[in-house]
């Protein structure tokens, strides 16, 4: 029987499926398991096989070979054939990811169908294209003697790759890092979320039906220290590590990757600004902002926590923004129309609820929010909280400092375009910004002004898997989309032919 039932998305399932590790090819179990609960009700909905040190040795090991067998010597045109042949796989058990993802997440299954999965399947296409594309660096070279050369490089896979990633985006995270592995030629163990096990699964079925050479593909379930991430990441046959998460996790991975000189891509935390200036469209700026604040509850690395307001539209912009998040629709995650979801896990609505605490001891004014919602029914079990709009607050508070990864935002005023972009840039974070204006010329001034990765001008969450994708400060370290994924997947070897 299929493990991938429609009563996933309920969180009430009749049965508790077995989630196993996937290891040179084959699903294999190991010895103890953790229990996986839905977000909507608190109920269980897997058993999931936690990798000792062992299972993850072995999937490095399955990892290592599968480098030494066909795989190694297949060009970037046939991998890519492999890699569209994933993406169709996706397509096809596209329901079966639905159910998966809205299992272990709760997300609504209208955002599930219109982002997270067919993100899975576009990173595949993507790199397929981008890998058989890209150009290589070649110079032809004239010494003071007369002497010529022709230089050119060549790409090579760096080895095996650990991909660690969160449960926020679980697919749609996980598969902007495999694909571009792929399409490198490295083979990958990959580790998700012990919150999110059951899409990984999904794809690593989809990897055996596209024939993905054994090996190529493994999958460790497990928790982060002293558990499967940590032996995944200390592993001394990974060349690479990529990560996806929170901040001080990027630093204690880096610690263990230092000691063999392992390279890193963190795409990390964020405390991310929205900056409205009065000229805005302000209607756009409102809805804008409800989306940049409260999709997937808050809990994206991209999503607005910070939001200053040029002082003459700051009341209005305020009631607004206010009136449209308490507006937004509770609703089972099968229902079109929801569009609130709840938090992870009760463990993270914790953390969430003690920052509303926070912000009122801080002196916040809430407009909107600042608790939960009550049901009457089994969703009382799960992990929601109200979308929450404060304001108040001093510029080095808590609550407008520390990321939070919940759905809560904190408004303030501002007066010039220069305090605006001071404000933005007076954090520990330097992942995304959001700029609301119609004044062209401020448009093309806020991006060398804000010291971030990504600024989104009148649009939130735009994407183009081709443009650099990361953070500065604490957000991050390096950068992965089209060329500059290839560049950490990949290392150069330059070839120099004297010409004669
Ligand atoms: N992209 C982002 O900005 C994200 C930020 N967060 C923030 O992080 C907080 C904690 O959420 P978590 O999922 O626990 O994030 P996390 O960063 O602890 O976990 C992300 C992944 O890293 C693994 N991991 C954790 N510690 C590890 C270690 N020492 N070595 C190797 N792997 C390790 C986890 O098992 C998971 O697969 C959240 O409350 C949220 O504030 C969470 C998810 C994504
Ligand atoms: O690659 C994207 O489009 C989205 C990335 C989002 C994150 O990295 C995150 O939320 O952690």
């Amino acid at each position: 029987m299929s493990l991938w039932t429609p009563e996933l998305l309920t969180g009430q399932p009749k049965s508790v499926g077995l989630l196993r590790n996937f290891v040179g090819g084959e699903f294999v179990e190991s010895g103890s398991t953790f229990a996986k609960v839905s977000p909507v009700t608190g109920e269980q909905i897997f058993d999931v096989c936690e990798a000792d040190e062992s299972a993850v040795d072995a999937a490095v090991q399955a990892a290592q070979a599968a480098l030494k067998g066909p795989w190694g010597r297949l060009s970037e045109q046939e991998r890519a054939v492999v890699l569209r042949r994933v993406a169709d796989g996706l397509e096809r058990r596209f329901e079966d990811l639905v159910a998966a993802e809205v299992g272990d997440t709760g997300k609504s299954i209208s955002q599930a169908r219109t982002l997270d999965i067919p993100r899975g399947a576009a990173n595949f296409r993507a790199f397929a294209d981008f890998a058989t594309t890209a150009a290589t660096e070649s110079y032809t070279t004239v010494l003071p003697d007369g002497r010529r050369a022709l230089n050119y490089a060549v790409r090579k896979p760096v080895g095996v790759v650990a991909i660690v990633v969160p449960w926020n985006l679980p697919l749609l995270l996980l598969t902007w890092k495999v694909a571009p592995a792929l399409a490198c030629g490295n083979a990958v163990v990959v580790k998700p979320s012990e919150e999110t096990p059951a899409s990984a699964t999904v794809l690593a079925e989809v990897m055996a039906e596209a024939g993905v050479p054994a090996g190529v593909f493994n999958l460790v379930h497990g928790f982060g220290p002293s558990s499967a991430g940590e032996y995944l990441t200390r592993h001394p046959s990974v060349d690479a590590i990529t990560f996806t998460g929170e901040s001080a996790t990027g630093t204690a991975i880096a610690k263990v990757a230092a000691d063999r000189v392992k390279s890193v891509s963190f795409e990390l935390g964020g405390k991310n600004a929205g900056l409205i200036f009065a000229d805005a469209d302000l209607d756009a700026a409102v809805e804008g902002s409800v989306r940049s604040v409260f999709t997937n509850g808050g809990q994206v690395c991209l999503c607005t926590e910070r939001l200053y307001v040029e002082r003459p539209i700051f009341t209005e912009f305020a009631e607004r923004l206010a009136q449209r998040a308490s507006e937004l629709t509770y609703g089972w995650p099968a229902d079109e129309a929801t569009m609130n979801m709840p938090l992870i896990s009760k463990q993270h609505r914790d953390k969430v609820l003690s920052y509303y605490d926070l912000a009122r001891s801080e002196g916040a004014e809430v407009l909107t929010g600042g608790g939960v919602p009550s049901f009457g029914d089994a969703r009382d079990g799960g992990c929601y909280v109200q979308p929450t709009v404060v304001t108040g607050l001093p510029q080095d508070a808590r609550a407008t400092t520390e990321e939070i990864f919940g759905p809560i935002c904190h408004i303030a005023p501002f007066d010039t375009e220069d305090e605006a972009y001071a404000l933005a840039n007076d954090s520990e974070y330097g992942l995304a910004a959001t700029v609301w204006t119609r004044d062209v010329g401020r448009a093309h001034r806020a991006g060398p002004a804000l010291d971030v990765g990504i600024v989104w001008i009148n649009t939130w969450f735009l994407r183009d898997l081709r443009t650099p994708f990361g953070g500065m400060k604490l957000s991050g370290v390096g950068r992965e989309g089209g060329t500059h994924s290839l560049s950490f997947y990949s290392e150069p070897t330059n070839v120099c032919i004297e010409l004669t």
